[in-house]
């Protein structure tokens, strides 16, 4: 994870800077922070975001993962830092500006509506018409086509699309938000929490169209509290805690168990085990051990200045 255009050089061919870009991060943090009013809620943070990779932001609630996809999405903009997309510095002020720029995010909330069949849905806001002028039309057959060629593309196989969507799933719905954002031109695509609320099945599926997202070449903010759906997927992991980077660091640099502690809270957690065992009645012997959750975790620093 580093910045990604070079030396700065003036005159570089603009082959060399084609290739450098197609190489970088499509978007960038750098020691990037925001605050409303008085309250920091996110200082000195850095992020990349490659094609064809999957970046993990995991941290528990309150750390500031609502307030960095806010930035990178365009709902809010940082109060510190730079963020740059493909190499450029950006302010967005809607989240159009942020979609404009191919960056897609699909909110836990999935933005649905549950009556309208499946197709409908995947077009909703953005339908494809036939004809002009007064004869413009809906043009429903090519729409539902496209549908279907596109969640199978994704390997979603549905048996009925006419189906309502709130008949679906959760995790298929996870999924079709996933194939539609891919469809209309992500190039970052960030998910929410998109397992948050499901159950080991279906987070299993959400999990393969990550990865099938990322392996058709788009980069992923995969948002998360859980570092096992994270660590199936992830190319690289920034855990956040308090608002700050506690760790940030590649697949090669960090292990499951480490990222499993660091996610716990570490000493915080040997503290609270501590605490517990004067209480009567509370088996702390289910609680890792002081040791597990304290080992140090390579690459902490990665990617700060
Ligand atoms: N609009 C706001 N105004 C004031 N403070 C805010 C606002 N949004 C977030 N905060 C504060 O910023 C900090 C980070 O919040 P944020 O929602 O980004 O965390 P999070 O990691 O997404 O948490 P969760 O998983 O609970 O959603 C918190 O202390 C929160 O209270």
């Amino acid at each position: 994870m580093t910045s990604t255009n070079g030396t700065g050089t003036h005159g570089a061919v603009i082959a060399d800077t084609a290739a450098d870009q197609a190489d970088g991060a499509i978007v960038e943090l750098r020691n990037a922070g925001k605050s409303y009013g008085n309250i920091r809620a996110l200082h000195g943070v850095d992020l990349a975001v490659y094609p064809g990779k999957v970046t993990c932001v995991l941290g528990d609630n309150g750390a500031g993962k609502s307030t960095l996809i806010k930035i990178v999405s365009g709902l809010h903009q940082h109060t510190e830092g730079e963020f740059l997309v493909d190499g450029q510095p950006v302010r967005f002020s809607t989240p159009r500006e942020a979609l404009d720029k191919g960056i897609a995010t699909v909110y836990q909330d999935l933005a649905t509506v549950p009556l309208m069949p499946v197709w409908r849905n995947f077009f909703l806001g953005s339908e494809m018409t036939r004809g002009s002028g007064p004869l413009r039309r809906l043009d429903i057959e090519k729409m539902k086509k496209t549908a279907d060629e596109e969640l199978r593309n994704m390997g979603i196989v549905l048996d009925d699309l006419e189906q309502p969507i709130g008949t679906l799933s959760g995790g298929q719905r996870q999924c079709v938000a996933i194939a539609r954002a891919v469809y209309f031109g992500a190039r970052v695509l960030i998910l929410d929490e998109p397992t948050a609320a499901l159950g080991v099945k279906q987070s299993g599926v959400v999990l393969k169209y990550i990865a099938a997202a990322r392996d058709r070449g788009l980069g992923v903010i995969f948002i998360t509290h859980n570092p096992h759906h994270a660590y199936m997927v992830g190319d690289h992991f920034s855990v956040l805690r308090l608002g700050t980077l506690e760790l940030s660091a590649d697949r090669s640099e960090v292990s499951l168990e480490e990222l499993t502690n660091h996610m716990a809270g570490g000493a915080e957690l040997a503290a609270l085990k501590h605490e517990l065992s004067q209480v009567r009645g509370v088996d702390v012997e289910e609680l890792p051990e002081e040791a597990d959750l304290t080992a140090p975790v390579a690459g902490g620093g990665e990617g700060k200045s």
